[in-house]
């Protein structure tokens, strides 16, 4: 069960370092980090339970996020449309050392710009991602997987691979002038 103290803050190391690889079959502390990650998202996206422990609501976590330096997403991406029921979701799953092997010249941004669990002030600005990409990953189980993402899955995908390597959302942004639409083909959200 983790708190917002368990989460890994902006300026240590590991939010900064390339993950490691994970070998299967994973290891009991691999499968708790994924049932960990997972549970956080579930938690800070109900309205009762995330106010109780006062979680900054997640739909994406990666595991240099709770200090662990090791190649593991978790995601929980609600389907944008208002109409869809609240537990249907376009993305809902632990991916295991991911990687982004091909993806769209165009690119696309969310209109609100990002934020971060590990990054405590909002920086402004858009985040210019890549509007579709194919993904190769492991599941807890150690099946292998190549999917293709479009959209927010696909943004939400690209901060958490980014994650993996060391990278964080403001990075990206051109601050020089953060809303430029520069090659942005369009916003999201
Ligand atoms: C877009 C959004 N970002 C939220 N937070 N930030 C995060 O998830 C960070 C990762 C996201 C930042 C931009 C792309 C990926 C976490 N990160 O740092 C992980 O690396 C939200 F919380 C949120 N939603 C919409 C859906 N809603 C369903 C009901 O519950 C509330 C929830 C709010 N949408
Ligand atoms: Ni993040």
């Amino acid at each position: 069960m983790y708190y917002m103290n368990d989460i890994t803050r902006d300026g240590e190391p590991v939010l900064r370092q390339v993950s490691e690889k994970i070998e299967f079959p994973l290891t009991k502390n691999d499968l708790q980090l994924a049932h960990d990650m997972m549970e956080y998202l579930y938690n800070s996206q109900d309205p009762k339970i995330g106010k109780e422990m006062g979680l900054r609501a997640g739909v994406g976590l990666a595991a240099p996020q709770v200090g662990v330096g090791r190649q593991m997403i978790a995601l929980l991406v609600p389907k944008l449309d208002p109409n869809a029921y609240a537990d249907d979701f376009d993305l809902e799953k632990v991916m295991v050392n991911p990687k982004i092997v091909s993806h769209s010249a165009e690119k696309i941004c969310l209109k609100e710009g990002e934020g971060c669990l590990s990054v405590d002030d909002d920086v402004p600005g858009y985040v210019p991602r890549y509007a579709r990409i194919t993904v190769t990953y492991q599941d807890i189980q150690g099946n292998s997987y190549k999917n293709r993402f479009k959209g927010y899955p696909a943004i939400v995908l690209q901060h958490e691979i980014d994650h993996l390597n060391g990278h964080l959302y403001y990075d990206r942004i051109n601050h020089e002038s953060p809303f430029t639409l520069g090659d942005l083909t369009y916003l999201l959200g």
